[in-house]
């Protein structure tokens, strides 16, 4: 299958995951990455969903980050280059959701991409080697290309593994990838 039809094909699958199965696949997933040995970091980056497309529920990881008292990092997109900025969540950050429908914070302290420890990331498919594939706009390719090559990239997939998916050369690769009932360490 080309890129395209991989990303509808995804498409289709989340549509068709009810909210309790959405919600439980979610749950599953933190609680694999709880028996991971990845919490002993500063700084974490985590992705705030998409309700309309049926993103994992990342509320989960969030309660397990601010439990944890970790520096928990939001980043805000900018669609005219497809570039990321990114903002400690504080007691003080008011969220805003964009016109994409991703929450967003409006205000704070910015952080470098290459301060980052922990990068969870959004995907709609990934394979057994660690290729992921996004909506397709290159945002988390330009964000990972800046990030140290020591960080944890760490893929959240509500669906099993491809066996293969199609490469460019800018993809970068995942270290980890959890999904509901299966963790891929790389
Ligand atoms: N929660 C979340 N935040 C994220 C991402 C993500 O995948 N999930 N991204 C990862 O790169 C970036 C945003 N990427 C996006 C790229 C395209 C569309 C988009 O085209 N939305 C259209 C059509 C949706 C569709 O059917 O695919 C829309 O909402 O109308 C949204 C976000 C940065 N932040
Ligand atoms: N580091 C980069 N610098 C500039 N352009 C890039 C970079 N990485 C990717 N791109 C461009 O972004 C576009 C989308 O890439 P790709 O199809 O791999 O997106 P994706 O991984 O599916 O989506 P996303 O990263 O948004 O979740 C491509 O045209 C690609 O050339």
């Amino acid at each position: 299958m080309t890129k395209a039809e991989l990303r509808q094909t995804y498409k289709i699958k989340r549509e068709s995951l009810s909210a309790e199965e959405l919600d439980e696949r979610s749950l599953l997933i933190a609680n694999q990455l709880l028996k991971l040995p990845i919490w002993n970091f500063d700084f974490y980056h985590i992705f705030l969903s998409i309700q309309h497309l049926k993103e994992i529920n990342t509320e989960y990881i969030l309660n397990i980050l601010s439990g944890k008292d970790k520096n928990i990092v939001l980043s805000k997109s900018d669609f005219k280059d497809y570039s990321m900025r990114h903002y400690l969540l504080t007691d003080n950050t008011r969220l805003k959701i964009n016109n994409w429908g991703i929450p967003e914070p409006e205000n704070g302290i910015e952080v470098n991409s290459n301060q980052l420890d922990v990068i969870f990331i959004p995907l709609l498919a990934f394979d057994k080697s660690g290729s992921r594939l996004g909506y397709g706009k290159g945002f988390y390719d330009r964000f990972l290309a800046g990030c140290s090559s020591e960080s944890l990239k760490i893929g959240l997939s509500l669906f099993d593994a491809e066996e293969v998916l199609p490469r460019a050369s800018t993809d970068v690769l995942l270290t980890h990838c959890i999904t509901p009932n299966k963790t891929y360490i790389y």
